[in-house]
């Protein structure tokens, strides 16, 4: 089973714990943690990967909350409406949640890096496999449970998609408010290219599980800077504690060791 956070604590108690981040910065006897540098030309075209299809329903949109690590929509996942197939994946995941990470300025926010090329946020799209497991918290602790979706976001045109999200950000302001959001569909946060990179991970945030098949796209979505704004007026803290803005929420670069990134594209 992959190492999982609680277990490595109980292990090693004197894992660095971040300052600025409250994932440990190395889980001891790790080997494929997340996020990474993806160095395009050691990236392997795999021509057996297939697309990726998605298929998204609106109406599975539950809300948004402030989890005081980001914030999160989540959504329906009792039945197969929200689903990813294809690309890397051998069977069918269900769409949880998705979530942002972000930096308090321009220059820096995305996890994972192209040829150490940072973004300044990056999209998660948070699936379970639903077919060998019965629930994400099941699915969290095995090595083929998870996928996620990574989408960079870069400065430029306006999202008009994004802005939906954007306008409910002051209703979750501190950490712990919710509110109800509904009938978002996702899809329109994924760029319109297929091309992705694919490989073997983990959460990036507790548990930190190895449990995750990542795929990145290649192609970055365009937001402009008052909708990466938005995502900076956001509290790591609750109502009443002295007010810590909700920046800088994202794991250092992890070692890829013995692993491989494919692409889908040539
Ligand atoms: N950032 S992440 O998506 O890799 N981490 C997560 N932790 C719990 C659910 S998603
Ligand atoms: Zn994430």
């Amino acid at each position: 089973r992959p190492c999982s956070l609680a277990i490595c604590i109980h292990k090693n108690r004197n894992d660095a714990l971040h300052p600025l981040w409250q994932s440990p910065l190395s889980v001891p006897g790790g080997t494929r943690q997340s996020p990474i540098d993806i160095q395009w030309r050691d990236s392997i075209f795999d021509p057996y990967l297939r697309p990726l299809k998605t298929s998204y329903d609106p109406d599975t949109c539950l809300h948004i909350w402030n989890n005081g690590y980001s914030f999160l929509v989540e959504f329906e996942d009792s039945a197969d409406k929200s689903i990813i197939m294809g690309g890397p994946l051998e069977n069918q995941y269900r769409l949880k949640q998705f979530h942002f990470h972000w930096g308090a300025i321009n220059e820096w926010g995305s996890e994972h890096t192209i040829d150490s090329r940072v973004y300044p946020a990056e999209l998660h799209l948070v699936h379970w496999n639903a077919v060998k497991y019965e629930s994400f918290e099941d699915a969290v602790m095995e090595g083929n449970g998870l996928a996620v979706i990574g989408v960079f976001l870069k400065l430029g045109a306006y999202h008009e998609g994004l802005q939906k999200l954007v306008d409910a950000l002051p209703a979750v302001k501190h950490k712990d408010e919710i509110v109800e959001f509904d009938s978002f569909d996702p899809s329109c946060l994924l760029p319109s290219c297929p091309d992705y990179w694919t490989y073997a991970g983990s959460l990036t945030t507790p548990p930190l599980t190895e449990s995750v098949t990542w795929i990145i796209k290649k192609k970055a979505i365009e937001v402009d800077e008052d909708q990466l704004e938005a995502f900076r007026m956001l509290l790591f803290t609750s109502p009443g504690e002295e007010e810590k803005r909700m920046v800088d929420n994202f794991r250092p670069l992890q070692p890829l060791m013995n692993r491989t990134v494919r692409s889908s594209f040539q």
